[in-house]
């Protein structure tokens, strides 16, 4: 217990007004916990888009009680800091009790949008969970997670969202000693589906109905009235689940760590570790280093989605009543995700209808596109330039093909695909500019903002974020960053050391 926090008596003063829902769940779910004070910690970055969701202007980042509390050195009046208890599957394997190991969740405030969203200092130091962990997060992790979730949300991905990051020049061992940072992030629940799994195999039943019945009543309240109210939240986190890897498939991202416990039972993405965004298409690519046996590779992600369905499911399994009622709510997700990814595939090539032939158009295309190791977010870009009547102006797309002639041979049916809708040059380019983003955060974008804030300069770190924010906009005057990796870049690895 820590006991050189200076905890806030009024709350005049507070930019933050937390209530504590979670807190509210008896003690088992959880344990009281105070962050461990970060020494002298400096605001790397701060998103002004995240703020303004929770009433947040702009000049409260130069307040020196909010950065405190965004550190975990000061406690807001108010907050009943706190580390969950969950557990989990990792790599396909029960792995027992985990918990919050690193992240203490501060209480909940006041959203923009009428509803409330939790705040959760990731790195915050050690709790009851953190097993042989230090509690801490180093700035390289931390950054990519802060710069992920929010260029997430741009794209219109549902996620966790990230407010700031505050950094120290405390250590913490890794491969190398490396400074730390906190990330305050933000959702309105981190419940996880193994916070579920947790009292399954547990098998304490009443924590496990005492759960749903808390995450109903706040994130799903129109459930309520259903017959069977346990088996409509798994139907519907399986439908926000299939959905959420559509959303994955379709802009090339790849999580890398799609344990159960990274698994939000709101359908977020959580927990941005080794991922990676698609750059020369491999169906089979495995963005995490770590992961040897390609568990979580692209190709793998919508069913290990449905997989972590079906665990869920398993966990709900004594509320719901019966096998054929879990299996019945995780019935939908083939289908769920099928129609979820054929509507964004078709919008990232501008078709407005949907045509028997089409999915032979879309494998021939991933076919090319995987024989020409060919850049996922340029092709997609570049293919809205495609004009009907002027093959000349494709150069740029068909210089991404090493075979120009299969290029050519795909490009006319496609070509005649869209003749067949009457589709138009102009309109069809807005739509799909709007759909197929210029920006993603490549793994050497963040490098090279992350290897500029180890020195201090955190300028990189605010430019991506904002260029991040406005995916689909042309800003030529950053072109660059929408370019092909340099060749450095080639041997970039992310693993799970974070
Ligand atoms: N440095 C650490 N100290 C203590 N616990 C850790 C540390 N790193 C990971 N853990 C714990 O190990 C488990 C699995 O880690 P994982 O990498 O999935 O999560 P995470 O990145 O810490 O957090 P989150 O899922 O909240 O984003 C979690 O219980 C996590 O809290
Ligand atoms: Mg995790």
């Amino acid at each position: 217990m820590n006991t050189d926090l200076a905890t806030s008596e009024t709350s005049a003063h507070e930019l933050l007004h937390f209530a504590n829902a979670f807190a509210g769940l008896p003690a088992p779910f959880h344990t009281r916990q105070l962050p461990t004070p970060l020494p002298a910690p400096y605001l790397v970055d701060a998103s002004q888009s995240a703020a303004q969701m929770i009433g947040l202007e702009p000049a409260a980042f130069e307040s020196a009680d909010l950065i405190q509390t965004l550190s975990g050195n000061r406690i807001a009046a108010g907050s009943q800091p706190l580390a969950a208890v969950y557990s989990g599957h990792q790599f396909g394997v029960w792995a027992g009790q985990l918990g919050d190991g690193r992240a203490i969740l501060l209480g909940d405030v006041a959203a923009a949008n009428g509803g409330r969203m939790e705040l959760q200092l990731k790195g915050a130091g050690a709790t009851p969970y953190s097993r042989m962990g230090d509690g801490r997060a180093v700035l390289r992790s931390s950054i990519r997670e802060y710069l992920c979730s929010e260029a997430m949300a741009a794209l219109g991905i549902p996620t966790s969202r990230a407010l700031a990051i505050v950094g120290s020049d405390q250590l913490a061992m890794r491969e190398r000693p490396e400074t730390t940072a906190v990330v305050t992030r933000m959702a309105p629940s981190f419940v996880r589906f193994g916070s579920f799994e947790h009292w399954y195999y547990n098998n304490q039943h009443d924590a496990l109905k005492t759960l749903a019945d808390y995450v109903i009543a706040g994130f799903y309240p129109e459930l309520q009235a259903a017959d069977n109210p346990y088996q409509a939240l798994l139907a519907d986190v399986t439908r926000r689940t299939a959905h959420l890897m559509a959303q994955w498939q379709a802009v090339g991202f790849m999580h890398g760590v799609m344990n159960t416990d990274n698994m939000s039972i709101l359908g977020l993405t959580l927990d941005y570790g080794p991922f990676g965004f698609m750059e020369a298409y491999d169906p089979s690519h495995i963005c995490n280093h770590t992961d040897q046996q390609g568990r979580y590779a692209y190709n793998k992600q919508p069913q290990i989605g449905h997989w972590n369905c079906f665990a869920l499911g398993q966990a709900l399994l004594p509320l719901i009543g019966s096998v054929e009622a879990t299996e019945a709510a995780l019935s939908g997700y083939q289908a769920q995700y099928g129609a979820k990814l054929d509507e964004l595939l078709h919008a990232k090539l501008g078709l407005a209808t949907q045509q028997a032939d089409d999915d032979k158009l879309l494998d021939a295309m991933f076919a090319l596109m995987q024989a020409s190791h060919v850049d996922f977010t340029l092709f997609f870009r570049r293919l809205g330039a495609l004009r009907l009547d002027d093959a000349g102006a494709d150069a740029p797309l068909r210089d991404l093909f090493l075979d120009r002639a299969a290029f050519d041979a795909w490009a006319l049916q496609y070509r005649a695909r869209l003749k067949l809708e009457n589709s138009r040059d102009d309109s069809r380019k807005l739509g799909m500019d709007s759909c197929n983003p210029k920006y993603v955060l490549r793994n050497y974008l963040a490098q090279t903002a992350i290897e500029q804030a180890q020195n201090k300069d955190f300028s990189e770190v605010r430019k991506l974020l904002e260029i991040l924010e406005n995916p689909f906009d042309e800003q030529p005057q950053h072109a660059k960053y929408a370019e092909l990796p340099p060749d450095w870049a080639r041997g970039l690895e992310v693993s799970c050391s974070s």
